[in-house]
C-alpha cells in the first residue's frame, strides 16, 4: 500500500522536494501525491526534473517507471505555478489534498499521510480556521463527533521534543497548562511510543512553564501547583517520569538523551532545541490519531522554492518514518 503524501503549498517548496525525492532518490517507499497534476507537472518542467506525471483515479493503481502517481483534487481550480507568491485561489486544493489523504488512509487504500509544509497565513486569509496540520487532522479523525486529542512530536533519531501546547500565543500558555493536559500528553505520548516507536517503557522527561522550573514556588507556581501534582498521579499509575525540570537545561544532550522523550510546556521550548541541532533531518509527527501522520520540521521556504535549491533530507526523513511506524502498526 503506498504512502499518501499531501502536496502543501505550492507556492512553497513542498512540491519541489516530492519531485525531486521521487527522481533522484531510489528505493524510498512506495508514494503517491494529493494535490493538483497540472501545477505539479509545472514545477516538475520548471526545475527541469526528467519525471511524467501520471493522474491515477486511486492509489493504489500501478505507476509506470519514471512516473510520479498524483490523485488530483484540483477540482477545475487553476492552480498557478509561482514560487513564493501565495494564491488565495489555490487554497482549496490544498486543504482538499489532506482531506482526500486523511479519507484514503483512513480507509486502508494508504498505509500513512505525509504532508508538505503549507503556508498558514494563506490558508488563513482563505477562511480556513485550523491553526495548522495538527489541528485539522484530528478534526478530519474524529469518531462519533470525538476529536482525539492531537499531540506533536519533533523527532530526531532518540531526540524527541513534544510541545504540550502548539499553535497558541504565548500569552495564553499558562492558562491552558492543566493537569488534565498534562496527564494526556504523557498517556498519549507514552503509548505511541510504545505502540510506533517500540520504547516498550518509555523514560519520559517533563518541563517546567516557568524559570528554573519555578524555584520552588518563588518564580511561577505552575510546577508546584499543576505540573508535579499531575506527575505524581501519572507516577502511581507506573509511568516512568522525570520532572519537573529546568526548561533551560533539561535539552543539554547528556540530559535529554537518558530519556525517550521530553514534553516542554509550549511550541518555541520544544522546538527550538531540535530545530537547532536537527533542522535538516527531524521530523513533525503527529500522535494520539489513528493515522500515522509525519511532515518534513521545516516549513514552506518560500525564498528556495521553485529554485532546486534546499534540503529534502526532512521530507525525505518524513516519508520513511512514516513507512516505519505504519509497517510496525500493522
Ligand atoms: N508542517 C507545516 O505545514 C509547517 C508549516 N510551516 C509554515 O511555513 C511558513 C514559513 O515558515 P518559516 O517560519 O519561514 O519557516 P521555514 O522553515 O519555511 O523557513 C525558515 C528558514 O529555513 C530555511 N529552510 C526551510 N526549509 C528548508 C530546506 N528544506 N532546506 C534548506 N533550508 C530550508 C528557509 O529558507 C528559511 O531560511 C509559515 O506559514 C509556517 O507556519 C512551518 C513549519 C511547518
Ligand atoms: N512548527 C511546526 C508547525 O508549525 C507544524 O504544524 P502542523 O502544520 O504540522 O500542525
Amino acid at each position: 500500500m503506498p504512502l499518501a503524501i499531501s502536496m502543501g503549498e505550492p507556492a512553497g517548496i513542498g512540491p519541489d522536494l516530492i519531485l525531486r525525492l521521487a527522481a533522484e532518490v531510489t528505493g524510498l517507499p512506495e508514494f503517491v501525491v494529493y494535490g493538483a497534476a497540472s501545477f505539479m507537472a509545472a514545477r516538475s518542467a520548471r526545475l527541469g526534473i526528467n519525471l511524467q506525471i501520471r493522474t491515477l483515479d486511486w492509489p493504489g493503481e500501478p505507476v509506470p517507471e519514471g512516473c510520479i502517481g498524483v490523485i488530483d483534487v484540483a477540482d477545475g481550480i487553476a492552480v498557478a505555478d509561482r514560487p513564493g507568491e501565495t494564491d488565495t485561489a489555490a487554497a482549496p486544493v490544498v486543504v482538499r489534498a489532506i482531506e482526500r489523504a486523511v479519507s484514503d488512509v483512513r480507509e486502508g487504500r494508504c498505509s500513512a499521510l505525509v504532508t508538505a509544509p503549507i503556508h498558514k497565513g494563506a490558508l488563513y486569509s482563505a477562511g480556513f480556521t485550523y491553526p495548522g496540520h495538527t489541528e485539522f487532522l484530528a478534526a478530519l479523525c474524529a469518531e462519533n463527533g470525538r476529536i482525539p486529542h492531537p499531540v506533536m512530536m519533533l523527532a530526531h533519531e532518540r531526540f524527541r521534543a513534544v510541545p504540550a501546547t502548539i499553535h497558541v500565543p504565548l500569552h495564553i500558555v499558562s492558562k491552558l497548562i492543566t493537569e488534565e493536559l498534562i496527564t494526556q500528553t504523557v498517556q498519549i505520548v507514552a503509548k505511541d511510543l510504545r505502540d510506533r516507536f517500540g520504547a516498550e517503557r518509555a523514560r519520559i522527561a517533563v518541563a517546567g512553564l516557568n524559570p528554573h522550573a519555578g524555584e520552588g514556588g518563588t518564580i511561577g507556581v505552575e510546577e508546584r501547583d499543576i505540573i508535579a501534582p499531575a506527575l505524581d498521579r501519572l507516577r502511581g499509575q507506573g509511568f516512568d517520569l522525570a520532572g519537573p525540570l529546568p526548561g533551560d537545561t533539561l535539552f543539554h544532550p547528556p540530559h535529554w538523551q537518558s530519556y525517550d522523550a521530553v514534553i516542554a510546556m509550549y511550541h518555541d521550548q520544544a522546538l527550538i532545541p531540535i530545530k537547532t541541532v536537527a533542522f535538516d533531518k527531524a521530523v513533525n509527527v503527529t500522535l494520539g490519531l489513528p493515522i500515522v501522520r509525519t511532515s518534513p520540521d521545516h516549513g514552506t521556504a518560500f525564498n528556495l522554492a521553485g529554485t532546486g535549491q534546499g534540503s529534502y533530507e526532512s521530507m525525505k526523513a518524513a516519508i520513511e518514518l512514516a513507512a516505519s511506524m505504519s509497517e510496525r502498526r500493522n
